[in-house]
């Protein structure tokens, strides 16, 4: 049985004073009955984690894929360790479309994150003009292919389906779109790491809120969320989580 994942990402928001928000979210929510991460900007990570005190998941959003170096600007997954965090989002589409990453470079930042005791966070998603072309299935297949080490695992890693025309637009796939997707990637995983590939939680992000939650969270396959703009509020954020609760 695969545990619920309720996860957020802050992207580039967020400052010291927000962190109040994270405070009322455990305040309401206690005890959850599905694990809950949020990923701030790198900035917060260790303040974050001061804030959570242990009672939710804190991550980074992206790691570099070497320990240490001559890398001005980039943090490693030791750093976000070493700062409290416990897991690091990495192929996320943003960071695909404005860093050029690569599923080669994304499979070297996953390498990373498990050799540093992080569970990875790996993103996949097509582009409308790839949806539109009937591609969705084939590019979704070839990232996992190319974006997942052989040592992957149900413990190191969670999958997020992202498709990059549902992120911050307000639009969705259909349930079934989602579906298809999902059960797609359960078999392709399965095929490849056997009863680890099973045990990897799979969550859908783009446009998540707390009006479509419970509702995606029925899909099957659909073990969890990444929510971006919902995660920033407390409010929403909780609802989201109360949601995935009650699945
Ligand atoms: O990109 C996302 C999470 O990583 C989704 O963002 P939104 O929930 O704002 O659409």
């Amino acid at each position: 049985m695969r545990k619920k994942l309720a996860a957020g990402n802050w992207k580039m928001n967020g400052l010291k004073a927000d962190l109040h928000e994270v405070s009322a979210l455990i305040e309401a929510h206690p005890h959850p009955k599905c694990d809950v991460l949020l990923c701030p900007p790198a900035t917060l990570i260790a303040g974050m984690s001061m804030t959570a005190a242990g009672r939710i998941a804190v991550g980074g959003q992206d790691c570099h894929m070497r320990s240490s170096g001559a890398h001005t600007g980039d943090i490693s997954a030791q750093m976000i360790r070493d700062a409290g965090g416990s897991h690091v989002i990495l192929g996320h589409s943003e960071r695909r479309a404005d860093h050029h990453e690569t599923d080669v470079i994304v499979r070297a930042k996953t390498e990373a994150a498990i050799e540093a005791e992080l569970v990875a966070v790996v993103c996949v998603g097509e582009t409308e003009a790839q949806r539109d072309a009937g591609e969705t299935l084939t590019l979704i297949g070839n990232q996992l292919k190319g974006s997942l080490p052989d040592h992957a695992t149900a413990a190191n890693t969670v999958i997020a389906y992202e498709p990059v025309w549902a992120i911050g637009t307000g639009r969705t796939p259909t349930l079934e779109q989602i579906a298809e997707v999902h059960d797609f990637m359960r078999e392709q995983l399965i095929k490849r790491f056997g009863s680890e590939g099973d045990g990897m939680r799979l969550l859908y992000g783009g446009s998540v809120k707390p009006s479509n939650a419970a509702e995606i969270f029925a899909v099957s396959n659909v073990d969890g969320a990444l929510v971006g703009g919902a995660s920033l509020k407390a409010a929403d954020f909780g609802a989201i989580i109360e949601a995935l609760s009650a699945s």
